[in-house]
This record gives structure tokens, C-alpha cells and sequence, in this order.
């Protein structure tokens, strides 16, 4: 079993702006969803704990090692799934990943290709193998993503924005193919989509400005909001009313007709109860922290 842990850090950068603010987490093997709006901090907390950064205080031990000062420990377990990954045209799905391969120390020749094969026949790529990667589609560049992730048998997997322009049939597959992996090693989705979060985390935090707003299992956390949440449709002219008055937590049309969902531990006069969501357990924990 892998271990990550994360105590009290924090992060300055030059022009003195505070990105990390006492951030603690124990991630263990499995998927760790990290949710937060854009500029939150999910990025310089990624890049903390892969070492591209020193922290400015606090302390990260991957399996019991510090990482901080030991970044080689951390790099030499990583696999990086960004977002989008720039790859040279003309060059094919085998020889893409023999080339990360070299640049991740695997030097040995047959012990590349037994690992390239694989992997290749774990994201089903392996019959695509001599075709270029960037005339693949998304969702098969993605998987290709995984397998070079995957390359060198990493124990911990940081993937950024997941699904982000992948149709539902490819997300599906793609969300299998993440959560099959998870089971031996820690995954790290950093998004922003709470959509990739339920499908796929066992265990998750919401970040905002920097800091830890609220961590658990999201089954227990959507728990939480049992008889917390709220729903009215109402008219235009009455939203900022609301607004002023209640915690909104999401507002959309339903049948044209604007339709508020508010976060009360009282039952607000004239709105229905609604089976809770992690929708609403984000938009809470933000909308709480915003109004700080
Ligand atoms: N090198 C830097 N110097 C100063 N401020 C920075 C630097 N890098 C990031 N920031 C600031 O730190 C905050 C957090 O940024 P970060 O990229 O970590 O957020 P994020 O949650 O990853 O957002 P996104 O999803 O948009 O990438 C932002 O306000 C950003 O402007």
C-alpha cells in the first residue's frame, strides 16, 4: 500500500502571493479526487509534490521518505497524465512510447518492449500500434496518454482534467481504464469537474484560495447534506432577492422557468426538499467559503 503525506504545507511565491495555505492530506492507494475552481491551487499543489517546487513550509513523505528534499525518489515513482500532451507527428504509437520509455531510464531493450506490448494491450492500442499518435481520436489519445503514464511502473498517477473532450462512450471507457488502475497504485484527478469525481473518487477534498475546505469519502459527504437542501422555481425578477437572502447553490431553466437551489438548515418557506448531490456539496463549501 502506497502512502502520501502531505502536513501543514505551505507555498509563497516571489511576488509574495500565498498559493498554499496549511494543506494536510494522507492519500493512500485508490482514486483521490483534488476539486477546486480554476486557481485554487491544484496546480501548484501537483507541482509541489512532484518537486518542480519547494515549498516555502511544511512536509510531504511519499511512503515514508521525505520528497521534498528527495525529489528523485518522487520523480522515479511518477507517472504524469497532463491534460493535453503536444506529439510529434509522423511517429507512431510503439515508437512514441519506446522513446519516453528511454527518457524514463528503462535502457534495457527487451524489458521496453515486454512493457510497451503490456500496456498497449491494457489501453487497447495495441492493434493501433503503428499508427500515428496525433491522428488518433481523443478518446485513444488519452488512453495512449495512460499507457505512457503507466511506463516505468510508477506508484503514484497525478492526472490532470481527465475527461475534458471526451464524448460519454469514450469517457467511459477511459474512467474504467483509470479506476482499474487505482486499485494498486494512488491516482490523483485534479479537476474541476465534480462529474469526474463522483464517477471515479473513493475519496476527495475540495480546495479554494489555497486551502483544504472539506475532505472525505463523497458518499459521506453528499450524507452530510440530508435535509440541508432545497429547491423553488421562481420567477426572474425575484433571483436577486433570493440571492441576498439565502445560500444559492445552483440556479438553471427548467422548462424555461428559472428553478434556485439553496443550502438551509431551516426548510425555507415554499421550497421542496431535494435528494442531495456532490454538485450541492461543492457549490456549498464554495458558496460558504466565498461569503468568508
Ligand atoms: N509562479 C507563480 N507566481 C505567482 N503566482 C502564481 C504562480 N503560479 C500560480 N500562481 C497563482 O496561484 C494561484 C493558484 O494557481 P494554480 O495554477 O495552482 O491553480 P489551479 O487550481 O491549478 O487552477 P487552474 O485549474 O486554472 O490551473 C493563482 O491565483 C495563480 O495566479
Amino acid at each position: 500500500m502506497n502512502r502520501l503525506k502531505i502536513d501543514n504545507l505551505n507555498l509563497t511565491y516571489k511576488n509574495g502571493y500565498k498559493a498554499l495555505n496549511g494543506i494536510s492530506l494522507d492519500i493512500k492507494n485508490g482514486m483521490f479526487g483534488l476539486l477546486g475552481p480554476n486557481g485554487a491551487g491544484k496546480s501548484s499543489l501537483m507541482k509541489t509534490i512532484v518537486g518542480l517546487q519547494k515549498p516555502t513550509s511544511g512536509s510531504i513523505e511519499f511512503n515514508d521518505l521525505d520528497i521534498v528534499e528527495k525529489t528523485d525518489y518522487i520523480k522515479k515513482n511518477l507517472g504524469f497524465l497532463p491534460q493535453d500532451f503536444g506529439v510529434y507527428p509522423h511517429v507512431n504509437a510503439y515508437d512514441l512510447l519506446n522513446h519516453i520509455a528511454i527518457l524514463k531510464g528503462i535502457t534495457n531493450k527487451a524489458e521496453r518492449h515486454i512493457q510497451i506490448q503490456f500496456l498497449l494491450e491494457k489501453v487497447n492500442l495495441w492493434n493501433f500500434r503503428d499508427r500515428e499518435v496525433h491522428a488518433f481520436s481523443g478518446g485513444m489519445k488519452r488512453r495512449f496518454g495512460v499507457a505512457q503514464a503507466l511506463l516505468g511502473n510508477p506508484q503514484i498517477i497525478i492526472v490532470d482534467e481527465p475527461t475534458a473532450g471526451l464524448d460519454p462512450e469514450e469517457r467511459n471507457r477511459f474512467n474504467t481504464l483509470l479506476s482499474n488502475i487505482s486499485s494498486e497504485v494512488i491516482v490523483i484527478l485534479s479537476t474541476h469537474l465534480v462529474e469526474d469525481v463522483k464517477n471515479l473518487c473513493s475519496e476527495m477534498t475540495i480546495i479554494n484560495k489555497g486551502q483544504i475546505l472539506k475532505s472525505g469519502k463523497p458518499k459521506e459527504l453528499i450524507q452530510e447534506l440530508n435535509g440541508k437542501v432545497w429547491s423553488k422555481s421562481i420567477d426572474n425578477d425575484e433571483l436577486a432577492f433570493y440571492q441576498t437572502n439565502l445560500n444559492v447553490i445552483s440556479q438553471q431553466l427548467i422548462e424555461r422557468q428559472p428553478q434556485i437551489t439553496v443550502y438551509s438548515l431551516e426548510h425555507p418557506e415554499g421550497f421542496a426538499p431535494v435528494e442531495p448531490l456532490l454538485e450541492h456539496v461543492y457549490f456549498s463549501v464554495l458558496s460558504q467559503n466565498n461569503s468568508l
